[in-house]
């Protein structure tokens, strides 16, 4: 019901009676293209679950409810034409990826076979793919901060759509269906963790929840931009992703929240920054339109060769937290452990995985299309694309430095200790660095390494360069509190920062 959703509205208007619906399409829960990962891991079901269980309710609370069916949309649909002898229209939301188009088509073949008229919408970004200011989507620039200037100049963001207050009815006779259980999906239910920085719930409810507690009660949206490279708690970015992803809540509400904080409230870097990081969300959608399948092929959008390896002990190393190297197995364990990582981490460790390791991105891309709680195909396809040198990325060959990152973001090595608890032992940054400590301060912190803990799969040269420099010196970067609003900045419009060159 997000309020970008045109299909409500158009058959609102157009259709006398409607009906809603959810399909679990099995195919959702085979391996991933190559590797054959699980497709849908224990914490996206699990948000998955919520959301339609919410998006009943709110229907049912409408006059309405949700058509809920276990099968392929092209079969559900086919049968359902059959069962109600005539149906005007079948209506929904386009998508960007291969997979997807393939069940639009056979959707739109088994409409056109029972003369069916079919409806679609594109509604899943910021900036309607229709108002693009490019003459067709193969002018979109190759390079995001082009995108971005020419859209933040000359877009502009279509207003949000009123909910219905009374949607039209179901025709009768028709069985609301029952919503799966994991066990039913053949899956286990995950085990909540303490430390999770997503402890939320799938849904538009909870969605909204976020929202405005993330703007309203606690301004920590004054604060973003100082705050969303931390890696701890709830609250050091806004956590939308997982909702955004399944279409939960709509980036034009966000955007139209934002600015009435900015009229009301203040406005700031922080609050243009996450209109910011929303256009990088826009942006790999219509990298995606615009490449098609190559965002899934080896060599990427510049079609360049690089001898990716698939070594699966490395592999297997890097995806179970066990590479030796505590920044990266931290994130790798928080993954695992709920499904969540912080943006600063997924950059970490992908730059890890293709860099240091020299391992097919694409295992890193289908690992965590299995595991993210907010797995999209094109943010996901696109970042790593990036990560790996072979998307849109303008600079050649970065690489990040995995203990200057650690020590920058995790200076005091609390997030490590967090994640690894066998590491508890080493106090301050030193914990970045186990390998470089000495016996005795080993075993006064009670670890041994390849024993307890292992040595690092690979020590890249450049880590020398910051061993000896961890201190207890200030807090790492991106941690400070969420009400913390930047005084210079206050009562300060967009324009002012559209003006300054140091973004
Ligand atoms: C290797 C890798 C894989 C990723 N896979 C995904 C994915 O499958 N799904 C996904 O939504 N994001 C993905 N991201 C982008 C980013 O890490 C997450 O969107 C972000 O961490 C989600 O947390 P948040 O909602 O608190 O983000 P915030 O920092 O609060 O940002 C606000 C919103 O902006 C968007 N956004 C922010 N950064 C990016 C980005 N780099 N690319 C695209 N959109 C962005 C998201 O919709 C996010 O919810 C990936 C990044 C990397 C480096």
């Amino acid at each position: 019901m997000n309020h970008s959703v045109c299909v409500f509205h158009w058959a609102q208007r157009n259709a006398d009676y409607i009906i809603p619906l959810y399909c679990f399409d099995p195919r959702h829960y085979q391996g991933t293209y190559h590797f054959n990962f699980p497709k849908t891991g224990p914490f996206r079901l699990r948000f998955l679950l919520d959301s339609v269980k919410d998006l009943r309710a709110t229907l049912r609370k409408r006059g309405s409810t949700l058509l809920v069916r276990q099968g392929k949309p092209e079969d559900v649909v086919s049968d359902l034409i059959q069962q109600l002898g005539s149906v005007t229209a079948v209506a929904f939301h386009e998508e960007v990826a291969s997979e997807e188009k393939t069940v639009e088509k056979k959707l739109k073949a088994i409409c056109c076979q029972n003369k069916v008229k079919v409806q679609t919408f594109w509604g899943s970004t910021l900036y309607h793919r229709d108002d693009l200011p490019f003459s067709h989507i193969g002018g979109l620039p190759d390079v995001y901060t082009q995108f971005r200037k020419v859209v933040e100049g000359q877009g502009r963001v279509r207003p949000v759509l009123s909910t219905p207050g009374q949607v039209k009815p179901l025709p009768l006779g028709l069985e609301e269906g029952t919503i799966p259980t994991f066990e039913g999906l053949g899956q286990t239910e995950p085990v909540e963790d303490c430390r999770s920085a997503f402890p939320c719930r799938g849904g538009e409810t909870e969605a909204l929840a976020r929202l405005k507690h993330y703007f309203w009660d606690t301004n920590a949206v004054a604060a973003y931009k100082e705050t969303r490279n931390g890696m701890i708690g709830v609250d050091y970015s806004t956590k939308f992703s997982p909702w955004l992803a399944l279409g939960c809540i709509s980036p034009r509400y966000i955007y139209e929240q934002i600015k009435k904080y900015e009229a009301e409230r203040t406005a700031n870097q922080s609050t243009y920054w996450v209109i910011f990081e929303l256009l990088w969300r826009d942006y790999f959608q219509f990298v995606g339109l615009k490449y098609g399948n190559r965002i899934f092929h080896m060599n990427g959008l510049q079609d360049k060769h690089v001898s990716w390896k698939t070594d699966m002990k490395l592999f297997d190393a890097w995806k179970d937290g066990r590479t030796g190297v505590p920044f990266v197995d931290a994130n790798m364990r928080e993954l695992a452990l709920t499904g969540f990582m912080s943006n600063r981490g997924r950059q970490n460790v992908a730059s890890f995985l293709t860099k240091d390791l020299g391992l097919d991105w694409r295992l890193g891309a289908e690992w965590f299309e299995y595991l993210l709680v907010d797995h999209d195909v094109c943010s996901n396809y696109g970042n790593w694309l990036y990560s790996a040198g072979i998307g849109n990325d303008p600079r050649e060959n970065r690489k990040f430095n995995m203990i200057k990152q650690g020590l920058d973001y995790d200076n005091n090595g609390e997030y490590v200790r967090q994640w690894v608890p066998e590491l508890r032992g080493i106090k301050g940054g030193d914990v970045h660095t186990p390998w470089t400590l000495s016996n005795s301060a080993l075993s006064h912190a009670q670890v041994s390494l390849n024993e307890t803990y292992p040595s690092p799969v690979i020590i890249a040269p450049e880590w020398s360069r910051h061993v000896n420099n961890k201190s207890s010196g200030p807090p790492a970067k991106g941690r400070k509190g969420s009400s913390y609003t930047p005084r210079q900045h206050k009562d300060r419009g967009i324009d002012f920062y559209f003006s300054k060159k140091s973004f």
